[in-house]
């Protein structure tokens, strides 16, 4: 484990991770000292009871970095908020995302900054989940301990809770140690870093050119603090706490040419992106702004602030995810423009985005060749401003004509790649024949009994999660932890049981993939498999879900109702799932028993012919029992809604990687004749993993060229019927 930001730690961070690879968020709890037995005796049980412990004031706020996921025990909707705060006789106001009170942590106001209304309320309360933020205190937490503090303020006739008092920030000593370390990492960095100012003229025209900023001019620079740390050959962007303007973290933004045309970006921050929770140019927006400009990346924000003087923001983590915790700093604005970037991508995104920020006050530009993201537009000589007074309302009216769905057409005929989706880097053959990873689609999983299902989706989810889809696990069948083992072996491509030593380097980089998983085991109810769904893609912008298997969610349903109906609903409910919350959900589903030596067809999915009636894709794990090659599996497209195009194609396992991905043929002969298959293996996992690497960078870099996954099947083909090969 690393134990200090190091140079080398940066140098690391920076060229072992691609752009818009994000990041497993912090849940911030806090948790009374259970030795006290108040949470369990009271507060989170029965509001109703007495405490039976005296309350001990000490607090413990432990941060933890989870990428496990819980439904909340007492799921919240906004009435339940609104009804409680009243009770309590607390006013607020309704905000955007947030519901707006005077802070509890806080003295009461005088009579006259009462009287200022909400311009004095600053404590924010998270209208989906009830997470609020003291703004003037940074205090923050769940809903539970909100009404906690409110129930012991009642109690003691308490007009305030103190912070320093209530809330101590006592994390562990090694926690502590951690922040502190990082801390000072950060001040020796920001410090030895240079100043635009202070550059020689012909170093700063240098550094403009391989980051592809000449058009920002240093007074730009200057005021967002941007610096340039010379050892990583790096820009330096700041995060300064929007308090007392204190430096929080940094981000540096690294770029290495390669070849004449290509230019590849890298960042790696402090604290680490997960926990880098920076609105970029935060601390330049006056507390009167109303309008705001959210963008993909720092330098965006930059282009916007420079071109228009319109307030920019930048997202800490691009067009991968909007925190929540952060939406209590956007609530100011009446008017948010989103301009995430010049791709489809950033497009789904803004969408996504301003349904958390509330769709009427946000409007979103439209990405294509005349509105490329805002510094290449700035580069191209465009008018920023006009582009951002042409930007679309997000909210969208129940009946439409084709005059206003006339651009988005336009947008689908001439992005034809991208709205195909992302593109897996271990399966070019599955890209050939489904185009790629959509999101809001429903797609049906099956193959026979132990064939290796849940192994074959680890891979193909994990692929798609290393090139930044947020992903979810739902897997009811096999525990996290060996979940969790097999993905990882997937991912180092090799046994770890038998090369421990290299644990902490796989699970370093594991760590920062955006996956997660959820936290049951066994039979469970559909609506609370689809109240966690919904509340991971509020927190984590989630847009690929796995449940493995359905049958899991069967058992506690009214058994006297007919299973195949029971089993229609659960189809019915997550194919809507799909379409309302823009996320793709892969299903497992057992087939129904067949003959043991007969191929599967849609047909033979349990149930009735809902499951693929329903599904976008129908994906079928062919067996064929084969005495000379045991473990030969097929994988059959079945359905493909998008293009209709189905086939299949040849997967290979590899027992040691646990892998199906095939291996490259031409390269592997070649390798052969080298002889050494140790060093072959080596080679083709580096390879494979700089290929992945490079197309997550390639969605984030402009300027990257795109390598064409151009290997070509010689199985899988065009058309409509269900033919069945094998390799
Ligand atoms: N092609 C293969 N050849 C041999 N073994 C395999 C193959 N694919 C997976 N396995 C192994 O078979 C075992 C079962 O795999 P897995 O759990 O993925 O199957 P499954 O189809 O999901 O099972 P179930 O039907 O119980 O849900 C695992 O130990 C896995 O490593």
């Amino acid at each position: 484990m690393w134990t200090r930001y190091s140079l080398e730690r940066i140098a690391f961070l920076l060229q072992g991770l691609p752009l818009g690879l994000h990041r497993r968020p912090v849940l911030r709890h806090i948790t009374y000292i259970q030795c006290l037995g108040w949470r369990s005796a009271w507060c989170s049980h029965n509001r109703e009871t007495k405490p039976t412990a005296c309350f001990n004031p000490c607090r413990t706020i432990k941060r933890d970095t989870k990428s496990s996921i819980d439904v909340p025990v007492y799921p919240v909707t906004v009435t339940d908020i609104k009804q409680y705060l009243r009770s309590k006789g607390i006013s607020f106001h309704d905000g955007y995302s947030c519901l707006r009170a005077g802070s509890i942590f806080v003295e009461p106001k005088s009579q006259i900054q009462e009287e200022a209304g909400k311009d004095s309320y600053t404590m924010f309360i998270d209208k989906m989940t009830g997470q609020f933020l003291c703004k003037e205190t940074l205090v923050e937490g769940t809903w539970e301990d909100l009404q906690d503090c409110l129930e012991v303020m009642q109690k003691e006739e308490q007009k305030s809770i103190n912070p320093d008092v209530l809330l101590s920030y006592s994390e562990s000593a090694e926690e502590q140690g951690q922040k502190d370390m990082e801390l000072r990492e950060v001040h020796r960095i920001w410090s030895s870093s240079v100043t635009v100012s202070d550059l020689l003229e012909e170093d700063l025209q240098l550094i403009k050119n391989i980051f592809q900023i000449s058009k920002l001019n240093s007074i730009t620079l200057k005021k967002f603090g941007v610096r340039y740390f010379k050892p990583t050959k790096s820009l330096v962007f700041p995060w300064f706490s929007g308090h007392d303007l204190s430096l929080r973290g940094i981000k540096l933004l690294s770029a290495v040419t390669k070849d004449k045309s290509q230019v590849i970006y890298t960042e790696a921050s402090i604290p680490k992106l997960s926990n880098y929770y920076n609105l970029f140019g935060l601390h330049l927006v006056g507390r009167k702004e109303t309008e705001m400009v959210l963008t993909g990346s720092e330098i965006d924000s930059m282009a916007v602030s420079q071109a228009t003087g319109l307030p920019a923001l930048a997202l800490p983590r691009g067009v991968s995810c909007l925190p929540p915790v952060l939406l209590p700093y956007l609530e100011q604005f009446k008017k948010v423009t989103l301009w995430l970037g010049g791709d489809m991508r950033a497009w789904e995104a803004s969408k996504m985005f301003s349904k958390k920020l509330g769709l009427k006050r946000c409007s979103l530009v439209r990405p294509g060749e005349l509105h490329p993201c805002p510094n290449e537009a700035l580069l191209q000589g465009r008018n920023l401003a006009r582009i951002i007074n042409a930007s679309i309302p997000a909210a969208h009216k129940s009946i439409v004509s084709f005059k206003q769905l006339r651009d988005d057409v336009f947008g689908e005929l001439s992005n034809v790649d991208q709205v195909a989706g992302i593109k897996w880097v271990r399966f070019p053959e599955l890209n050939r024949i489904l185009k790629g990873h959509r999101k809001g689609e429903l797609t049906v999983f099956t193959g026979p009994t132990g064939s290796g299902k849940t192994t074959f989706i680890s891979e193909y989810a994990l692929d798609l999660s290393m090139q930044g889809v947020n992903t979810l696990w739902g897997s009811f069948e096999i525990k996290n932890v060996r979940l969790a083992k097999i993905i990882l072996t997937q991912f180092a491509m090799q046994r770890l049981e038998e090369n421990l030593e290299q644990y902490d380097y796989w699970a370093d980089k594991f760590e920062e993939l955006p996956l997660y998983f959820m936290t049951f085991h066994g039979q469970q109810n559909v609506k609370t498999v689809l109240d966690t769904m919904q509340h991971a893609v509020y927190l984590y912008d989630i847009s690929h879900v796995i449940i493995d298997n359905l049958q899991f969610m069967m058992g506690q349903e009214n058994l006297s109702v007919d299973k195949f109906a029971v089993q229609d609903n659960i189809i019915g409910t997550f194919r809507k799932f799909a379409t309302n919350s823009s996320c793709h959900v892969t299903m497992i589903i057992h087939p129904r028993k067949e003959e043991d030596d007969k191929e599967l067809q849609t047909a033979s999915i349990f149930g009735t012919a809902k499951a693929s009636q329903e599904a976008d894709n129908v994906l079928i794990l062919q067996e064929k029992k084969l005495v000379t090659c045991p473990g030969r599996r097929s994988l059959q497209v079945a359905k493909n809604r998008f293009d209709g195009d189905v086939g299949i194609f040849p997967l290979e396992f590899n027992k040691t990687s646990l892998t199906f991905s095939a291996p490259v043929r031409s390269k592997q002969k070649l390798r052969k004749v080298k002889g050494d298959q140790t060093e072959n293996q080596e080679t083709e996992l580096n390879e494979r993993n700089e290929k992945v690497l490079k197309s997550a960078k390639d969605s984030k870099t402009p300027k990257t060229l795109k390598e064409p996954l151009s290997e070509k099947s010689e199985i899988g083909r065009k058309g409509k019927s269900n033919n069945k090969e094998d390799g």
